[in-house]
């Protein structure tokens, strides 16, 4: 505000000078009297008061909160009152350069209300901001987060930037020697050729520069993205489940193959601008002002008109680029499940189901996009409006200038070749704007990922204990995220190392969520659980796992061989550990009748494999790290009668010497456990032998047992 005061204050005193050193003031009713537009300073003084009055009721309105909104809505009148008052000190300007006035005040007129005009809009934009503050601090912080990704990459960057500045110094050189070429060849006196060969010896320098830090740029963005990728992968992986549980992977993959690549080159491509283009602009418009000062001023005009569209349209920018990262994440996502399920669509003949539901998320995308495509094509059509008014305004004027002799033709022409160049860099240098906001609605999300900060939080456990086995759940309570509902309900249970204890009940009652506890997929709302004596959080992440491990009911392989499967994860393991527990799993003997034995490739999520050889390529998989703990999360369930009898053979020949913790709804499979304990509504309902749980005849666990006898 107190700047606001200062330029007004400075305005009245700038003015009231140069009227008084044109005694006008003095003379005003004289002035008054004898007006006449072509000579007179009166205009000035009106110009003055109407700025002064737009400035100072803006700066009183402001101080005033409850028509701020009524400013905020309103704000642009007061903007064209200000580009008026500009236009017309302009074109008073020219008028008095024509008919040889002095004209210091049409000058002052003109830079006082480009001045206004710029401190007002920010300023008040500060002043009247409340909601649209936090989100204009937000894609600050977003864009500094993006400019200090490219910082890491500096030292890739620094030759083509160099090269870079080197074509800029180029590019301002040039016009001179153009100018030079142009009288040594074309003008009045004798020829000289020289300056043409020098011109264009700089020019074929230019072209070399230019392709050099193009192609240097080029392989430093490649790398900058590789490397984000990286990042942004690594931290993928390393997220709570939760974290995949809310993400559709359609959407982390678009993140990775498209938002990553756009981040990394925004600011090396903003750079690029920046320097080429206001380099360009800046030594285009001191060399335009050289030809014709007169003819530069009406280049003005068409400024506030560009500058307004470009601005008016960012934010758009931004919210559907947000949009299209989403909605491009559900067609990924569609067709993801898709592909990944091309069975269960064949096997039901679901293809035009597959293709609706496309259609649908496929019609979203477009009509997301066709707002940017409308945004684009009227951002597109007033910026060209812009530049043609200022062609039509350069001919028509320069025409003027021309017929009264007060313009060269050869400086015209020259003029209107160099107006289009500097027309092309002006025009890059405006849609960087919306090309920022339209990065920063990429970079949201990937940003996120790459503060969160997720490996600390999964390596925080650090002890690796000497294990034996034993688990002890205490008070347990935890609900998901995404629904907030209690899941397990206080649950207690405690298995002694080396026993095979079995978790049965209804379903939907909690034990899938009970195993993701163990396997620290989740961690509880409270209460502990505890290995042997250590709660499990504290426990390292990758001695944890090779200490517990999991076999799932439909078990992911990974697209590598079987040996690779086997020993996923698990880098120190040779060949001789793999051989061992492919044989305690049963896998040695389809393998051995394979013509690759172990280098035979499985497919994508193991498709080349039957159900009951993923499901033993999976065990074996799981013992290689000689585990303590092996959970079977109904890890046979899916089986036909004579893979799950093998499944079985090898599971029981593994789990000698280890705590098993089974999940089965057929329970004739853990009729043999050492305690059987059925789950209802997230605790423990009853736990014992299955004979002791059949004594009671309202028990849960008997009439589980009685409805699938009477099924059988
Ligand atoms: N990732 C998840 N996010 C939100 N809710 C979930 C999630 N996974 C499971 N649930 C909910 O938690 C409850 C318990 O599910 P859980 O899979 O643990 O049951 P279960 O006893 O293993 O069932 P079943 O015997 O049918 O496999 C269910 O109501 C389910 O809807």
């Amino acid at each position: 505000m107190r700047f606001l005061d200062f330029l007004i204050l400075l305005d009245l005193f700038v003015t009231s000078y140069l009227l008084d050193h044109s005694r006008c003031i003095k003379d005003i009713f004289l002035a008054l009297y004898n007006y006449k537009y072509t000579t007179s300073h009166v205009d000035f003084v009106v110009l003055f008061f109407i700025r002064q009055l737009v400035v100072l009721y803006l700066r009183n309105t402001v101080e005033q909160k409850e028509k701020i909104q009524k400013i905020r809505e309103s704000i642009w009148r007061y903007y064209c009152l200000l580009f008026i008052c500009g236009l017309a000190a302009i074109v008073k300007l020219l008028v008095f350069d024509f008919f040889g006035e002095k004209s210091e005040c049409a000058l002052w007129s003109t830079v006082s209300a480009v001045f206004f005009t710029i401190s007002t809009t920010f300023i008040i934009r500060s002043l009247t901001s409340d909601g649209n503050e936090n989100e204009e601090s937000e894609n600050y912080k977003l864009f500094k987060s993006i400019f200090n990704l490219h910082l890491k990459h500096w030292s890739s960057f620094r030759l083509p930037y160099f090269l870079l500045a080197c074509e800029c110094i180029c590019f301002v050189y040039e016009p001179i020697l153009f100018k030079k070429m142009n009288s040594d060849m074309f003008g009045d006196g004798p020829q000289n050729f020289s300056s043409c060969v020098h011109w264009q010896l700089l020019r074929l320098f230019t072209v070399i520069l230019q392709a050099t830090w193009e192609y240097y740029m080029g392989l430093a963005k490649l790398r900058a993205t590789v490397d984000l990728r990286n990042s942004v992968y690594e931290n993928i992986l390393h997220q709570p489940i939760s974290f995949f549980d809310q993400n559709p992977s359609g959407e982390l993959s678009t993140l990775l193959s498209s938002n990553c690549g756009a981040i990394a080159s925004y600011t090396p491509e903003l750079i690029v601008s920046v320097a080429r283009d206001v380099f360009w602009v800046v030594g285009n418009v001191i060399f335009l002002l050289s030809l014709s000062w007169q003819l530069t001023l009406t280049l003005l005009v068409s400024v506030p008109v560009i500058s307004f569209v470009s601005a008016y349209f960012g934010n758009d920018k931004k919210t559907i680029s947000e949009e299209t990262v989403a909605s491009d994440s559900r067609c990924s996502g569609i067709t993801g499940e898709a592909f990944s399920g091309a069975r269960t669509f064949r096997s039901m003949a679901a293809e035009s189901n597959e293709l609706r539901r496309y259609n649908f998320v496929n019609e979203e995308y477009y009509s997301i996009r066709s707002k940017d495509v409308r945004i684009d094509f009227t951002n597109e059509f007033f910026i060209n409006f812009g530049w043609r008014l200022e062609s039509w305004l350069i001919y028509g004027y320069g025409y003027f200038l021309r017929k009264y002799d007060q313009l060269d033709g050869q400086e015209f022409s020259t003029f209107v070749l160099y107006h289009y160049r500097s027309i092309y860099a002006l025009t890059r240098l405006i849609k960087l704007y919306s090309e920022g906001m339209k990065t920063i609605g990429k970079s949201k999300k990937v940003l996120d990922i790459l503060n969160s900060n997720p490996k600390a939080r999964l390596h925080s456990g650090t002890e690796k204990p000497n294990v034996v086995g034993g688990i002890t759940i205490e008070d347990v309570n935890f609900s998901y995220e995404s629904n907030g509902r209690t899941i397990i309900n206080n649950l207690n249970l405690s298995i002694a190392a080396g026993q095979t204890v079995a978790l049965v009940g209804p379903s939907g009652h909690g034990k899938s969520t009970l195993v993701s506890l163990l396997q620290r997929f989740y961690a509880p709302m409270s209460g502990r659980i505890l290995l042997d004596q250590t709660p499990i959080q504290n426990i390292d992440h990758k001695f944890y796992h090779s200490k517990v491990a999991l076999v799932a009911q439909e078990p992911v392989l990974f697209s590598g061989t079987i040996r690779e499967n086997i020993l996923y994860g698990y880098d120190e393991g040779s060949e001789e550990d793999m051989m061992r527990v492919a044989q305690m799993a049963n896998v040695h003997e389809f393998v051995s009748q394979m013509a690759d034995g172990y280098d035979t490739v499985c497919g994508e999520r193991g498709v080349r494999l039957s159900g009951g050889q993923k499901q033993r390529v999976a065990i074996a998989r799981s013992l290689v790290r000689n585990p303590r703990v092996l959970i079977l999360d109904e890890a046979t369930s899916a089986l036909d009668v004579e893979s799950e009898a093998l499944v079985q053979e090898a599971l029981a020949r593994c789990s000698q010497d280890m705590t098993v913790l089974v999940i089965a709804h057929r329970l004739s499979t853990v009729r043999n456990a050492d305690k059987i304990a059925v789950i209802e509504n997230g605790a423990v309902s009853a736990q014992g032998t299955h004979e002791e749980l059949m004594e009671d005849r309202e028990g849960t666990y008997f009439k589980l047992v009685t409805r699938q006898s009477n099924v059988i």
